[in-house]
Parts: C-alpha cells; sequence; structure tokens
C-alpha cells in the first residue's frame, strides 16, 4: 500500500508493487566477487517476464514523473533496464559503456565501485542541450559508478533529471556521493 510520505513525495504507487517483486526475485551471493560483498543477482527477475514487466512499469512511471525525455543506461546491466523503459517511454536511449566500446569520439571517466575500478565513456555528441535526461541502473552501492556516469552526461550538455536504480544499499554512501543528484530506488536495501 502506498504510504502518505510517498504519496507527498510524487512517488509512483507501483513502485511498491515493484519492491514486493524485487524482494521475491532478487538473489544474495555470498562473497562475491570478493569476500565480503553480497552480491545483488538480478538474474531471477530477468527470467520472471510478469515481475520484469512490473519493475519496468515503475521504473517508466518514475521517468514520467521527471519529464524525463531520454534515458542513459550503464553497461552492462543498465542496459537490461534501460533499453525496455526507453522503448515504453518512447525516449532516446544513450549508452554508456565500458572504455574501448564505442565507435566516435568519447569522454572518459575512471572510478572506484564496490568491488574494483573502471572506465566508462560517453559519445561526445550522444545529448542535446534540451533533453531531460534520467540515469537508470540496477544497483547503487558506494556511488562511484553513478557520479561518474553523472559526470559524463553533464560534460556533454545533458540536463540530468535523477537517478533510478532497483536497489538502493542504505550502508554504503552512494546517495552522499552522488548528491545532489535526485535519486529513486525501487527498494532500499
Ligand atoms: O555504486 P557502485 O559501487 O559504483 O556500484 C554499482 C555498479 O556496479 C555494478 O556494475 P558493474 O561494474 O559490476 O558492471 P556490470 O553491470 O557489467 O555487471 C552495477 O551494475 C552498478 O553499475
Ligand atoms: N553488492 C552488489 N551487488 C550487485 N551489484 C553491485 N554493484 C556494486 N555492488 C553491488
Amino acid at each position: 500500500m502506498t504510504s502518505i510520505d510517498e504519496a507527498a513525495l510524487g512517488r509512483p504507487a507501483t513502485s511498491d508493487a515493484a519492491a514486493d517483486v524485487l524482494r521475491g526475485h532478487i538473489r544474495d551471493i555470498q562473497d562475491w566477487p570478493q569476500p565480503g560483498v553480497v552480491f545483488k543477482d538480478i538474474t531471477p527477475l530477468l527470467a520472471t517476464p510478469a515481475a520484469f514487466g512490473v519493475v519496468i512499469g515503475a521504473l517508466v512511471d518514475i521517468a514520467r514523473q521527471r519529464g524525463a525525455t531520454t534515458i542513459a543506461g550503464i553497461e552492462a546491466r543498465g542496459f537490461l533496464l534501460a533499453a525496455p523503459v526507453a522503448d515504453r517511454l518512447g525516449a532516446g536511449l544513450v549508452p554508456i559503456r565500458k572504455q574501448g566500446k564505442l565507435p566516435g569520439p568519447v569522454r572518459s571517466a575512471t572510478y572506484d565501485l564496490e568491488y574494483g575500478t573502471a572506465t566508462i565513456e560517453i559519445h561526445a555528441d550522444a545529448v542535446r542541450p534540451d533533453e531531460r535526461v534520467l540515469l537508470v541502473d540496477d544497483v547503487l552501492a558506494t556511488g562511484g559508478t553513478a557520479a561518474a556516469a553523472h559526470g559524463l552526461l553533464a560534460g556533454v550538455g545533458a540536463e540530468v533529471v535523477g537517478l533510478t536504480v532497483l536497489m538502493e544499499l542504505s550502508f554504503l554512501p552512494g546517495r552522499e556521493r552522488v548528491a545532489p543528484l535526485d535519486v529513486v530506488p525501487l527498494l532500499t536495501i
């Protein structure tokens, strides 16, 4: 059921259904890919069409609420979410890829994440200034990935209207790291 506070914040009713769905379709893998990490595996969600549809619908609601005209997804798991959201919304999709995959002129950012270091890239001409871009990913953990992606989008002139994720790991400082970006998780752990 939607709480009064969530309604006041303008969160969609579907996000509660999505949170329930996520609780039932995310698998914890202990100590992967390294000791001490509890990996949040979304493959059970992807394998269950009805559940996946509820979650994509909730992300589309969030995109509509924020007036997003463009969806940006972060390779690789972010692509699995960003593409169906963009399709349902009728919005363009901007891929933010791991280093060395985009063919045109790129901007790059290197960052630390919960279990390593990575470099991501965006095409320098990926967005026009009038586009309102919603960043989509599966997990917000330390925030390194999202902060780097936000920086890349801002650097190519995008107006970034928020970050939506399936799961925010609230015991890690992701939200602080991406501030002042508006973070909308479907589920907070
Ligand atoms: O908040 P952070 O600590 O930065 O972690 C979150 C990121 O980690 C995962 O990506 P990963 O780099 O493992 O890549 P994948 O999507 O290719 O599995 C996840 O999909 C997020 O993008
Ligand atoms: N604990 C975790 N589970 C899944 N993806 C992640 N990305 C960063 N931390 C993660």
